[in-house]
């Protein structure tokens, strides 16, 4: 495989998972094949260990940060809510990595793509709340993951998205609507401060962010365009408008 001369460093924050007897900090390589294989990036697993990690040196070799989607919900601590068994599993090392990684990325100017959890996480890490079972909500769909063996089928494409006129999704992927997948229980709720609605569900369920006078590209996505990013035109263009940002970073760096 070749990779252009310029070939940006993205940083993914890992899940903390148990298996084997032993503490894994892993990530499912779907996320990352798309990172190679689309933006034509080398991913960099970021372990989930907020408090040994200096944010500011990894920050300063990376040229953008993707956060994937998990089975994993964000603790309702986080943004103010009693915890109870609709919100589990948590994954609290995850959490506080991306909360701080979320912030000082934006803040220094580097490119986030943030994937379904990693869109909920941006959401709350810009004080933005979620609710834990979006299909419990009268009038609102079912976005959670159909049960089946095949991951292509869990994949498959499911439901219309909105994009929002003249908002930068609109330069990414067109006017739309375009068609997506879908594997969630939560979803967003209150809108955190800073955040622009790009995308919506037919019943009103934000699908898409983004950072409101970021410097560079801030988005999140609810639904999983790493899983067609090869083949779906609208999934591939979100991974080549994120990976033309982190090139445009790592020429800066350079
Ligand atoms: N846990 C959250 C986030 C959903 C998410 O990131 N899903 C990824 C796919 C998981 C799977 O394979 O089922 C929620 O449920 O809202």
């Amino acid at each position: 495989m070749t990779y252009p001369a310029s070939m940006p460093l993205i940083a993914v924050p890992c899940d903390v998972r148990l298996f084997e007897n032993y503490t894994w900090h892993a990530t499912p390589d779907t996320y990352l094949n798309a990172l190679v294989r689309v933006s034509k990036a080398t991913p960099v697993l970021l372990p989930a260990m907020a408090g040994e990690i200096d944010f500011e040196t990894v920050l300063g070799r990376i040229d953008g940060v993707m956060l994937t989607g998990s089975v994993s919900n964000v603790h309702p601590d986080r943004y103010g809510v009693p915890p109870s068994v609709a919100h589990e599993p948590f994954d609290p090392a995850r959490d506080r990595l991306t909360e701080t990684l979320i912030m000082k990325a934006i803040e220094a100017g580097v490119p986030l793509l943030a994937i379904c959890r990693g869109h909920q996480e941006l959401n709350v890490a810009f004080g933005g709340t979620l609710v834990p079972e979006v299909q419990e909500i009268e009038g609102r769909m079912d976005h959670r993951a159909i049960k089946h063996q095949e991951q292509r089928e869990r994949f498959a494409i499911r439901h219309d998205v909105m994009i929002e006129p003249e908002g930068h999704l609109e330069t990414i992927v067109g006017k739309g609507p375009i068609r997506v997948n879908s594997l969630h229980r939560q979803g967003i709720d209150r809108l955190g401060s800073g955040l622009d609605v790009e995308a919506t569900a037919p019943d009103g369920t934000i699908e898409a962010v983004s950072v409101r006078d970021a410097k560079t590209f801030a988005m999140g996505v609810q639904w999983h365009p790493e899983y067609w990013a090869e083949s779906d035109a609208a999934s591939r263009a979100i991974f080549e408008a994120f990976a033309e940002a982190c090139r445009a970073r790592a020429e800066r760096s350079a």
